[in-house]
């Protein structure tokens, strides 16, 4: 189970003020149990690993394996909560270079995403390395209306249709999406395409955990029942209202705490190249569900020791709005001890027969203290292995303590109204049926 240790957080963060919270976190973890929270119409996250597990995910493998085995390359089509998830657990599960792998050692399809972003030159080369191959497609909506997903499917479903035929392409292409409305859910019913539910009550960044993530990534071998039972175990063990026993609200109230000192950024930070995208579910399901009425601590993310000769200097000491949430893997997928080469003065010697792990985790070490000492705070996140279990622990982990922030910070922690201002003027510039208004104005402003 991951472990919150406040130790690089002492000097700032106090025993007194997170235990003050304690009846703020009480009344907010009765009123999220009860669904009295604002936005409580999208709590499903909270019992969803332990009702999956027992309603049962046959079906979802058994579509999974269809991929598996009729797929040489499975192109996964979404943006934000219906991409990130399934990218973050893929590449905490799967090898660096999976892809390139020979399919033996891989276990799935080779696994690409499209959807997340409207550049024509990275769907060009996704399409290049498409050719020849058996794909397959999975498209992600939870709305079914999302521009960059929905443009990315018309043209990979077009470019399917060429290669197998239009009755072959339908056999080829799996849909998940809300249960009754949208563009993809009409289509889908049309088209007779294979369709996955988003259930109405779990919001797209909390969607990892549904047919969003389950589906794609048993397709390319991740075991996903591992995945529901580590968060299934957290369900369970994160469940006490004590701020001192529930990491998860400990972790929110040492926040809380700092942010109202004025550390107003917070800084992920890893230490394996593989939880990049972890890093960016986390900021999708911090930022969505903070940053409104002009509140909320502006998620950011490092990868070190990498980003300690780009970033590092930053850290060490430009402006003070910042602390850090330090994810340490105890146990790494594997490990390399430095080769004896005493007759090569690259000054390295010391270090012979030491693991690699061991040399990262030391300069986890002195980067904690170096940054302490440099009045950034550190709160660090201790996990046990890379294992899917693992992951399922700290989806849920971080979502409980996502949903608890945003009480303690007095927001609606389930809502995103902000992300409808650009998709609006995109919509009027782009010319869309029923934004002429607004398309007029918008003209007038950039004096065209
Ligand atoms: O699953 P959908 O409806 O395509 O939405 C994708 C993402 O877009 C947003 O709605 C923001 O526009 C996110 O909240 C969501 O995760």
């Amino acid at each position: 189970m991951a472990e919150l240790d406040l130790r690089f957080a002492r000097r700032f963060v106090f025993d007194h003020e997170v235990e003050q919270l304690q009846p703020v976190v009480s009344e907010a973890h009765r009123r999220l149990h009860s669904g009295e929270v604002p936005g409580s119409d999208f709590l499903g996250w909270l019992h969803l690993p332990s009702q999956t597990l027992t309603a049962g995910i046959d079906e979802l493998l058994t579509a999974a394996k269809e991929i598996q085995d009729g797929a040489d390359a499975l192109v996964v089509i979404g943006i934000g909560g219906s991409y990130l998830g399934a990218r973050a657990a893929f590449e905490w599960a799967k090898p660096e270079y999976y892809n390139q792998l020979p399919r033996a050692l891989r276990g799935g399809p080779e696994l690409y995403f499209a959807g997340n972003h409207l550049s024509a030159a990275a769907l060009n080369d996704l399409l290049r390395v498409l050719e020849g191959k058996r794909v397959y497609l999975n498209v992600i909506s939870k709305s079914g209306t999302t521009t960059e997903p929905a443009v990315a499917f018309r043209i990979l479903r077009s470019w399917l249709q060429k290669q197998v035929g239009t009755e072959q392409a339908k056999k080829q292409i799996y849909v998940t999406t809300d249960a009754r409305k949208g563009a993809l859910k009409e289509l889908s019913n049309t088209e007779g395409y294979k369709t996955f539910v988003v259930p109405d009550d779990v919001g797209g960044r909390y969607s990892v955990l549904t047919p969003v993530g389950l589906l794609p990534l048993a397709a390319v071998g991740v075991e996903v029942r591992k995945l529901l039972e580590g968060a299934a175990k957290a369900e369970e063990s994160l469940s006490t209202s004590s701020v001192t026993d529930n990491p998860a609200y400990l972790y929110a109230a040492a926040r809380n705490a700092l942010y109202r000192k004025g550390k107003t950024t917070e800084i992920f930070a890893y230490y394996e190249p593989s939880l990049k995208m972890v890093a960016e579910w986390w900021k999708q399901l911090f930022g969505e569900s903070e940053g409104k009425d002009h509140k909320g601590i502006y998620p950011a993310s490092v990868g070190y020791t990498t980003d300690l000769h780009s970033m590092g200097q930053f850290v060490q000491e430009g402006y003070r709005n910042l602390f850090e949430t330090v994810i340490r893997i105890e146990h790494p997928v594997s490990d390399l001890d430095l080769p004896s080469t005493p007759d090569v003065q690259d000054g390295l010697e010391y270090l012979a027969g030491k693991p690699l792990s061991f040399i990262n985790d030391q300069a986890r070490l002195a980067t904690q203290i170096a940054h302490v000492d440099g009045e950034v705070p550190n709160l660090l996140v201790n996990v046990s292995d890379q294992t899917p279990e693992s992951l399922g622990d700290l989806f849920y982990f971080f979502e409980l303590a996502c949903a608890m922030s945003g009480q303690l910070l007095g927001v609606n922690a389930f809502n995103q109204p902000g992300v409808e201002a650009y998709k609006a003027n995109m919509f009027a510039l782009l010319g869309k049926p029923g934004f002429e208004q607004q398309r007029t104005e918008l003209l007038k402003q950039l004096n065209v």
